[in-house]
């Protein structure tokens, strides 16, 4: 025997009632006789409550009468053949000239008590169960309606009434035997007292309802019927990944309720908890959904939680003070305190040093509570052994639960992990020995960025998120947009990872989004939706939308957004860039944007600050972090420069070739900064810096190869032109190389704790000497590496190659 409860959604709507009666009948054609427990319908117990409390403060309900039972009316038409309908209608219309008068009376006396209270709300099931029951019987034989208070009785407590449990599961047993062959329609929520008064069971009252049905009648299952699929992972509103679970057990499935999982109230699990009956969650809007079983024994889980579950408006207290050190009886008398005053303590942590106590509470109960610590611990105020109670308000719960936990060490360290990373501050921790929870209270604000942080640390089984806010939106940006766009599927499925892009701005525009703005079009809603730029409103929204996974990407060659990076790491959001102003302005400024992300826990990743997309960075520094140590560097770094020189050939005229560099992407946006040497000196500069140097600019003795005429130009047309009149000069140096059959190059070199960067002509015996494109050389002599250097070549500049490194930085963040 099956007990099903269907919810107030489940009979909210003509629809919803037919989808209802197709279950029962499904289980009636097995040759099943559920017992089926019904809610109101929904918005009906609101509106119930609602006239009660009007009529008591003499205002009128007629208007909202008649909307209730034209609601139960238009069902009724709906679904009821015609030769039926009257005989509902005269028993329904019984129901609301009762409560007419009920609610006359209680706007007569002025006064609504829990008893009439009671009575009124118990209108709402009967209703619909009388009518569900009604149309029911035109769909299969046997469906009889029952009215459960005269079943279920209860003491006097109006509005949560106490169970009698060992009367009330005879007389459910009782009714079932005299009616075997019928399917039984119980209203859910209400009950009896002694004298026969109808009560309610509180909260959570027709799930009770059928928990109670389900144990008297042992039955195999209870089904509770709602509007989601199941128990989640975390509350979907919040997390958007949320994702319903199949099986959890009773214990799980409190701890997961108890921080407000909405689906189900467990304290009326208890009896089918006591009698070990599976509750199965199912979707009356999704039938064939399997939903989540909740079961005494579950098979095992590789999971090592199964949700997260939160609260998200409690308040704090704080007691310390020496008054408390080795004083057995204090919590005593603080907690029987709370107690006796009905305060429910949500959350207790006492270090144990036992110098404080933090509880957490309803915020309503927080300045009630401060004042009775203060009556009550009046003496150890006033000599000082206590200090004053402080509250801390806007604060949240977050609790990982499941059972798995226990035999899992890494889980806290895990939960700590997602939440130091994202910068989210924990208040408080409480873990109960019995290791079902882990809970932390955080500020209620970091709520939300914290719930999906931690879902993507634990849920690794689907993908993590990371927030992309992208500054520039030139040569680089615009390329890694579209590869970000060619590899989103692949980057989801197989590496697990998802990149929203939440935010956009070049010189002239930004725009935000934090689901993500769509890669397909994103110049027409930078276009069409963006608003003015602004670097200091860029940066305050990427702060204040305060998302999970957070990485600022700065594509821009401008010294503007460097100013920023400090306070970037600070807000604990990673930061990923190809420009190079940052890291080679002064030592001072590079040492600390490496600190301040070091001790906010978040990643600075630059590999394209030198050779684009070659590992020249990162194999610096594994070579630095294994101990070894860099005696020389010898390389061509700049990728303009190098292409130029492999062109620059027979009757090619410098000027034409420079500004082909440009058209290929290779040049800075200033082909300037190429020539003149101060984008090589730049990268010389961050590698001696990566290798241990505290080098300044001055420190790298440069050779510009271009004459002082190019130099002087103001701008960069004005270049060109000094280009094409200084031909000559080029011509020299080509003719003179080629005559010793020499190529020309422009490399750098660290050595002896000395840097520089000139130009020289090399022969077919040079390591540099076959270079092709905008190649990139670089060769390491370490400790390690004596006899033969550790070399890397490649394309050292470029669109493609450049967006590439950036996108492997990006996919690297908080990858350790
Ligand atoms: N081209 C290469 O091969 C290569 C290789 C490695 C590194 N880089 C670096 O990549 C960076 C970008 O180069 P690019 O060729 O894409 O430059 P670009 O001139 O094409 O684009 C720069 C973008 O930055 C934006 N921008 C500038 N200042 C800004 C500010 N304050 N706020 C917001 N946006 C701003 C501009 O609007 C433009 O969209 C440079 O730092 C360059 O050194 C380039
Ligand atoms: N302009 C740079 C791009 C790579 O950093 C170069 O030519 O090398
Ligand atoms: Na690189």
């Amino acid at each position: 025997m099956k007990v099903l409860k269907f919810g107030g959604t489940s009979v909210g709507s003509v629809n919803s009632i037919k989808t209802l009666l197709s279950i029962v009948k499904n289980e009636v054609d097995k040759g099943e006789k559920p017992v089926v427990v019904l809610s109101a319908m929904s918005g009906v117990t609101n509106l119930l409550i609602n006239m009660a409390e009007e009529a008591a403060k003499g205002n009128e309900f007629t208007a909202q009468l008649a909307e209730l039972e034209k609601r139960h009316f238009d069902a009724v038409k709906s679904l009821l053949d015609i030769q039926n309908q009257n005989p509902a209608f005269t028993r329904l219309k019984i129901h609301f000239n009762q409560l007419e008068e009920l609610l006359q009376g209680v706007l007569t006396l002025r006064e609504l008590t829990l008893k009439t209270r009671d009575l009124i709300l118990s209108y709402g099931e009967r209703c619909s169960t009388l009518m569900i029951s009604k149309i029911a019987a035109q769909h299969f034989a046997n469906a009889f309606f029952v009215d459960a208070a005269d079943v279920i009785k209860t003491d006097n407590t109006f509005g949560n009434a106490k169970v009698n449990t060992g009367l009330t599961e005879m007389l459910i047993r009782d009714l079932q035997q005299a009616n075997t062959d019928k399917v039984l329609f119980v209203t859910g929520f209400i009950a009896s007292n002694d004298a026969g008064q109808i009560t309610t069971l509180g909260r959570g009252g027709s799930d009770y309802t059928a928990a109670i049905f389900g144990a008297a009648l042992n039955a195999q299952e209870i089904q509770i019927w709602t509007d989601v699929n199941g128990m989640m992972t975390a509350d979907p509103r919040m997390v958007k990944k949320a994702f319903p679970l199949d099986e959890l057990t009773y214990t799980e499935a409190m701890e997961l309720s108890y921080f407000g999982a909405k689906v189900i109230y467990p304290p009326t699990m208890i009896p089918a908890f006591l009698k070990k009956i599976p509750i199965v969650i199912k979707n009356t809007f999704e039938p064939e959904f399997a939903g989540t079983v909740i079961k005494h024994d579950c098979k095992p889980s590789k999971l090592a939680i199964k949700g997260i579950s939160s609260i998200n408006n409690i308040s704090i207290l704080n007691l310390q003070g020496s008054g408390m050190v080795g004083k057995s009886g204090f919590s005593g008398r603080l907690f029987s305190l709370l107690a006796r005053e009905q305060i429910n303590v949500i959350l207790i942590t006492q270090s144990s040093s036992e110098h404080s106590i933090t509880f957490a509470v309803n915020p309503d109960d927080a300045n009630k509570a401060k004042l009775l610590i203060e009556q009550e611990f009046e003496l150890e105020l006033l000599a000082n052994k206590l200090d004053q109670v402080v509250i801390e308000q806007n604060l949240a719960i977050l609790a990982v639960v499941g059972e798995n936990m226990k035999q899992t060490p890494g889980v806290s360290g895990k939960l700590f992990h997602a939440l130091g990373r994202n910068g989210v501050n924990v208040r408080a921790i409480a873990q109960g020995s019995s290791e079902y929870n882990i809970s932390v209270i955080i500020s209620e604000y970091d709520l939300a960025k914290a719930l999906n942080a931690v879902h993507d640390a634990f849920f690794v089984d689907l993908y993590k998120t990371l927030h992309a806010f992208c500054l520039g939106t030139g040569n680089i940006g615009k390329t890694l947009f579209k590869q970000l766009n060619a590899h989103a599927e692949f980057l989801r499925k197989e590496n697990g990872i998802q990149v929203k892009i939440s935010g956009i701005s070049n010189t002239r525009q930004m725009v935000f989004s934090a689901d993500g703005i769509s890669l397909d079009d994103w110049e027409e809603t930078l276009q069409n939706n963006g608003e003015q730029a602004d670097l200091r409103g860029f940066i305050d929204r990427m702060k204040s939308m305060n998302l999970p996974n957070c990485v600022f990407i700065d594509n821009t060659a401008s010294p503007t957004p460097i100013a920023f990076y400090e306070e970037v790491f600070k807000s604990t959001i990673s930061v990923v860039t190809c420009n190079k102003i940052g890291n080679s302005g002064s030592f001072n400024q590079y040492k600390t944007f490496r600190d301040t992300a070091r001790q906010h826990g978040v990643d600075f990743f630059y590999e394209t600050n030198v050779g684009a997309g070659l590992p020249i960075i990162r194999t610096l520094k594994d070579l630095m972090n294994s101990g070894d140590r860099v005696q020389r560097i010898e390389a061509i770094l700049s990728g303009t420069i190098s292409f130029i020189f492999n062109h620059f050939k027979g009757d090619a005229n410098f000027h034409d070739v420079v500004k082909l560099a440009q058209e290929k992407g290779y040049t800075e946006p200033d082909p300037r900064d190429d020539l003149r040497g101060t984008d090589f000196m730049r990268k010389i500069l961050i590698l001696a810096r990566d290798a241990g140097h505290a080098f300044e600019a001055t420190d790298v003795n440069i050779e510009s190869i271009l004459p002082q005429a190019c130099l002087d130009a103001t701008t960069v047309e004005d270049f060109y032109a000094a280009l094409k009149s200084e031909d000559v000069y080029f011509t020299n140096l080509k003719e003179q190389a080629e005559a010793g059959k020499k190529v020309l190059r422009y490399i750098g070199m660290l050595e002896n704790g000395k840097a520089s960067i000139k130009l020289q002509m090399v022969d077919e015996n040079h390591p540099f000497y076959m270079l092709s494109g905008s190649d990139n050389i670089i060769s390491f002599t370490t400790d390690r590496y004596k006899e033969r250097p550790l070399v890397v070549k490649g394309p050292g500049a470029g669109a493609e190659v450049t967006a590439a490194g950036v996108f492997a930085d990006l996919i690297n963040v908080g990858a350790n």
